[in-house]
This record gives C-alpha cells, structure tokens and sequence, in this order.
C-alpha cells in the first residue's frame, strides 16, 4: 500500500476464511499460485511494463509502445530462462494485446496441429527463437465464419513443384488477422487447394509475408492494417491486417500437410490421420479462451466488488457514515452472481484443461470416440462465458456508477479489449448451433442403442428426465447440488426434445433447422449451463483444504445457479420441471446467500491475487484509497496541461466577445 492505509481493512477483517488457501484454490494448485504470484510481482515492479499512459497515445505512438514492451518482455523472458509457462504467464501480465499473441497462440498452434513431422523441425525451431514471427491468416473480407465459404486459392503448378497462392476477387483479401498489418514475416494463410482445375476444399499453407531483410512485402503481396478498433487504447495495440496475393509462388512442401498431402505428381490424398485431429487445437484454444474468461471477469467483479464497498450514497442517520453501495440488495442481486460466475468459468476452465489432455492421450492411442462431444462441449463453453464475460464487465462498469465511466477505472479498456472474444474463433451464435446440432444427432441416435458420453451422457436418462418434476419444499431444499443439478438437467434435456419433436415435423431436416434456430440456441445455452453448473459442483466434492474454503464455495455454487434459474424461470416453469411455488422458494434462498456472501466480498476478490498493476484500475485499488488518486490522476490528463486550451483563443473567444458586443448594443 502506497500510504500504508488500508482502507478496506475492515472489510478484509470480517472474512469467515482462509484467504490464502482460497488462493490456491483459484490458482489451480500451489505451484501454480507461486508461479502467477512470482511473475505478476516481476511485471508490476518494473517501469518498463506501465500502462497507465495507455489511453492518452494516440496509434501510432500506442503501437510503438506495444513493439517496445513485446521486445523488453521477450528480452526478459530469454534473460530470465523462463520456460513456456512462465513466458506465457509474463506475456499475460503485461497485459498488453500484441503480435506476440497470435505468433504464440495461433501461428505455432497451426504447425503444431497440422505440420508434419518434418515441418515443424523446420519451422518450429525458427518460431520459437522469434527468427520469424507469424500470424494466422484466415478470415477474408467476405468469410468469416463460413470457412469452406473462403475464395483465396492455392493453385498447384506441377511443372515447378509450387503452389500459386491469388487473391482473385476483392473480398477474397485476408481481414483481421492479427499481427498481420505491420509486423508479422510469415503466416499460416487458408486457401482453396486447387489440382488441375478441381477443388480440394480449404487448407493452411504456410506463405513468407515480408523480407527478413527489409521488412518489406514480398513481390506480389500486398499488406496493410484494416484500421482503428472499438475503445480507444484498447485492442488497438493490435495490427489487424489485410492481405491480398497476386499469383505468389510457394514450394509444395509448405502446405501443412498432416492431414492431406499433395504429392509431386499432383496427387491429393488422405494421410491416415483423421481430419477430425484439427478438433484437438481448436479444443486447445477454446480452453485457453474459457480460462480467460474467468480473468477477465474476477477483473471486473475485483474492481466492483473494492468500490462497492469504498462508495456510500444515502442513509446517514445523524452525521454518521452514509449506507456502503454495496449494503443495497440491489447492488448484491446484480453483483454477487458475477462474483459467483468468476468462480464457476475458472473451474470450468480448469476442467477443460483436464478435457484437452484426455483427448490428447486419446488421438495418440487412435480412439476418436470422444472428440464431437469434447469438440461441441468447448465450443459451447466458449460461447456462453465470452458472452456473459462481456455482459459482465459491462454491468460492473454501471455497478461503479459514473466514476466506472473514467477510463482511470479500467473497465472501459478491459470492455474494449475483451468484447471481440464473443467473435473471434468462432461466433458465439454460430458455436451454439453446432452445439444444438451435436444435441439433436445424439438424441436422434439414442434409438440406434448409442450412449451419449461425458457432457450428454445425461440424454441417456431422457426418460427419467422428461418424467421430472422438482420435490423442492422449502428454501434450503434448493442448496442440495442434486435437487439443482436434475432440475437442471430436466430443463435443459426437455428444451432439446422439445427441439427435436419440432424438427421432425419437417420433411426436410435442414429446412426445420433453419427455421427453429432461435429455439436451437436456446436450447444449447440451457445444456452449456448445466455443463458449468455440474462442474461447479464436481469440484466442490475434491478434497478442498483451508479454513472455511469449502464452506465459500459451496454458496457461490448455489448463487451461481439459482441466478441462472431466476434469470431463466421461463424455462424452468414452461418446461415444467419446477413449478411457481418451487421459483420463489429459489429466489428466497437466493437472497439468503446473498447475505451470506456479503461479509466475505472483499476476501474473496482478494483471492484472485491481482496486483494494482494488473488491474489496472483506481476503483480497484487494494487499499480502496480511491478518492484521492482519482483526484490526482485528473490532473494528468494531457488536457490539463495548460489551463487555456488549444482552440480556445481561435474559436471560443471570438464568440464570446461576439456575445458581448451584442450584449452592448
Ligand atoms: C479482434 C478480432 C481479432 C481477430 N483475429 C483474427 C485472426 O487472427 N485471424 C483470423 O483469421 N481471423 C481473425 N478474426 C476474425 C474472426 O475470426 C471472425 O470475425 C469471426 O470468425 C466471425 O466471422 P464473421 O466476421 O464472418 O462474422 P459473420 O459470420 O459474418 O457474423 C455476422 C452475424 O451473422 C450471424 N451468423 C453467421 N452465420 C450464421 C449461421 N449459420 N446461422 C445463424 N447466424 C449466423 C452471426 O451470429 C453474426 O450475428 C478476428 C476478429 C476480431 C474481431
């Protein structure tokens, strides 16, 4: 603390736990805590990492910036020896969007997927030293989502052994990838495999962008950054690019071919590796998304949570303290289930890490068996916590009242910054309806005799579950994880059938599904629920130590899903799996919890460990000494550097003597 004054020390001291160990519990495990502890105290100790005068740079001196940054971070990460998880990590508390994120996160992810052995020898070692630098090309001006949709095509040349990689229309031009604008050297491009006139569908090629010489564009390449982004500062550290190629030569060898390969004599075949391997990264990325999603959402519920507490409006009784903002039930009822949620997308994170590996340990043994529902389960589980993040950060901004409208809170640059996850690597909406489609083929199979696995396995209950009816009594009764977790289950299992039955009123299938696509997505939120709602609960039955720790956990679970069933009621009472009587008796219990909770906010946004630097926000400061800094940090604004504006003498003061001329008339 800068002053030594903790100002939320009262409420820190109120907490009915043991906050360290709850720490470990958000962090995973120990080593993990020490680890994220021990870097995010490197990052934010050194001068070279602040940020605070983001938001004044205009672009050109923003990017100029990121570029120093990523060259210090990656100067300090080969001084250091940091191996990849720790380089990861540092990369994070920077906290600063670059290329570096995507030559990390995509570019090598792409080799590593989808390069043959002999490819990554030969382009991972360059990679991973930063000798090349490289983005992931392949979202055009006209398709994004719509993969198979994509017009770059990559024409095979047997006289020279070379792929022509053309851009042959204008909305065929690459758009978005990041890192591509200005700084990237190579890229993973998506193109049409072209062999004789016949078209093989869309594969990844890996194509030299710029010189390593002069950083210029190689001859028949045309590149550019596509422009200013959503917030100002923001994601626009981030050089999106353009891309357009006119008839660019590239051996046959950089087709990344796992998968299919082209041979020398032109000929496209099918290695004996599934296509469905290319799910195992996209299962990979999806996680990592998920992870932080519960970053950037306890980042948000930290800073509403700390000023809730600092601020008070109203309720002085005879010149004592006014009521905190936090004491109102109607600050608890909008922030406490996203303080819940935090918690639930974390584990839910941490349960699709164990996914990843499961499916990784499987692929390497030949058994496919559970990669659609692992491949459908991340894309769900993307969609719904991009989407609630986003909505999340948006409400802790009202939740701070005008003071969360300062960029000094942090929580307009973290709304900017984040929102685009909804988006990237896959539309929410378009990743919930390949959801609805996994769901209506498992029950389409459940006659075939097939048992759905992991996610679904509850569909093989279906009977049971359209049969229920919730025996809630009484309050308490909605704190048991079964009586929650069928009444769950019911609702989301019924939502799908209820979508099937409607399908097969349609002779044609694909027409039906079109039609009911509001209902399909719904549908898929409903099971994505119950998929976090379930976890939440897996995890409250490991061994969980530490004073108390459990005893948090277990009423975050059931604030986080009773706010679903409170939000959602229409489903649960339209399905029929509760009935009124039985949805007052949650929102009881709700407001219960709520008051439960209440004593133990501060400790439990503490436990994210986030330093100030990292949260970048005076609302969230850990000492709550909000007041003052807000104060100074006003006087930094460039606006205030002079006390007569630029433009002032130009075009204010004319008009005022204007005025005053006519005033005298
Ligand atoms: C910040 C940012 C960074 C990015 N980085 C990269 C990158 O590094 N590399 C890269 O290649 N790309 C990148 N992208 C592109 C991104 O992957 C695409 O924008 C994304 O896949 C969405 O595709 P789209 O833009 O075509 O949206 P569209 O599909 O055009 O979406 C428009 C609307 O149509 C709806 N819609 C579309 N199809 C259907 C359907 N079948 N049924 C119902 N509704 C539908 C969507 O829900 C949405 O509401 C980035 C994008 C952003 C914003």
């Amino acid at each position: 603390m800068e002053d030594g004054v903790d100002h939320l020390a009262f409420e820190r001291s109120k907490a009915q736990f043991d906050v360290d160990e709850m720490k470990i519990v958000w962090a995973g495990s120990r080593q993990e805590f020490e680890l994220s502890d021990r870097i995010s105290r490197l990052v934010a100790s050194d001068p070279a990492f602040r940020k605070d005068d983001r938001i004044t740079l205009d672009r050109k001196e923003l990017f100029k910036n990121t570029l120093r940054k990523a060259a210090y971070a990656w100067k300090r990460i080969t001084e250091l020896r940091l191996n990849e998880q720790e380089a990861y990590k540092l990369r994070s508390f920077v906290d600063q969007p670059a290329f570096t994120d995507l030559h990390w996160g995509m570019f090598v992810p792409a080799i590593q997927g989808q390069g043959t052995e002999e490819q990554q020898q030969k382009w991972l070692p360059l990679a991973y030293k930063m000798q090349i630098i490289g983005c992931y090309a392949q979202t055009e001006l006209g398709h994004g989502s719509n993969v198979q949709g994509l017009e770059t095509t990559a024409t095979f040349d047997p006289k020279t052994d070379e792929f022509i990689i053309h851009s042959p229309t204008l909305t065929s031009s690459k758009w978005w990838p990041g890192g591509l604008g200005k700084i990237s050297t190579h890229g993973v491009v998506y193109a049409r495999l072209i062999i004789d006139g016949q078209d093989h569908g869309v594969h990844g090629f890996i194509v030299q962008l710029r010189s390593l010489d002069d950083h210029y564009p190689l001859p028949g390449i045309t590149i550019g950054d596509i422009g200013m982004k959503f917030g100002n500062g923001a994601y626009n550290t981030m050089d999106n690019g353009l891309l357009r190629f006119d008839h660019v030569r590239i051996p046959r060898n950089q087709m990344l071919m796992r998968v299919s390969q082209v041979t020398r004599e032109g000929k496209f075949v099918h290695s004996d590796v599934p296509r469905q391997l290319v799910y195992g990264t996209m299962v990979n990325v999806r996680q990592k998304i998920v992870s932080d999603a519960s970053v950037a959402l306890s980042r948000a519920v930290c800073i509403a949570t700390r000023y809730s507490a600092v601020r008070r409006q109203f309720g002085s009784h005879n010149g004592g303290l006014e009521t905190q903002v936090i004491d109102y039930k109607t600050q608890q009822a909008r922030l406490f289930p996203l303080l819940a949620s935090a918690y639930a997308f974390r584990f839910a994170g941490e349960w699709l890490k164990w996914l990843y590996r499961d499916v990784t340990e499987r692929l390497q043994a030949n058994d496919f068996s559970t990669l659609p529902e692992a491949h459908a389960c991340t894309a769900g589980l993307k969609s719904l916590t991009t989407t609630a993040t986003a909505d999340a950060i948006e409400e802790c901004r009202k939740l701070c009242g005008g003071h969360g409208y300062l960029c000094s809170s942090g929580l307009p640059e973290l709304f900017a910054v984040y929102v685009p996850a909804c988006t990237y690597e896959g539309d929410n909406t378009v990743l919930l309806l390949q959801v609805a489609r996994h769901l209506m083929k498992t029950i389409s199979q459940l006659g075939s005799g097939r048992k759905p696995v992991g996610t679904t396995a509850y569909m093989g209950r279906l009977d049971q579950l359209t049969q229920y009816h919730s025996d809630v009594k009484k309050a308490e009764d909605w704190l048991k994880p079964n009586v929650v977790l069928e009444a769950f289950e019911a609702r989301a299992a019924r939502m799908s059938v209820a979508c099937a039955q409607n399908l097969s009123k349609f002779a044609n299938p694909e027409e039906g599904f079109q039609e009911l696509l509001a209902d399909l997505a719904e549908a898929a939120v409903a099971h994505c629920q119950l998929i976090v709602v379930s976890k939440f609960i897996e995890k409250l039955q490991q061994d969980i130590p530490g004073k108390g720790v459990r005893q948090q956990l277990e009423v975050l679970c059931s604030i986080y899903a009773l706010s679903l069933l409170h939000k959602h009621l229409g489903d649960f009472l339209s399905t029929g799996c509760i009935n009124p009587k039985q949805g007052s008796l949650a929102s009881e219990q709700l407001r219960y919890l709520y008051s439960q909770v209440r004593p133990n906010a501060i400790a439990l946004v503490d436990a994210f460990n986030y330093t100030d630097h990292y949260l970048g926000s005076i609302l969230g400061r850990y000492d709550g000494n909000v007041y003052p800094k807000l104060y100074e940090e006003a006087w930094k604004d460039p606006l205030n550097d002079s006390v007569v504006p630029d433009g002032f003498k130009e075009y204010v003061q004319p008009m005022l003597k204007q005025q005053l001329r006519n005033a005298r008339l």
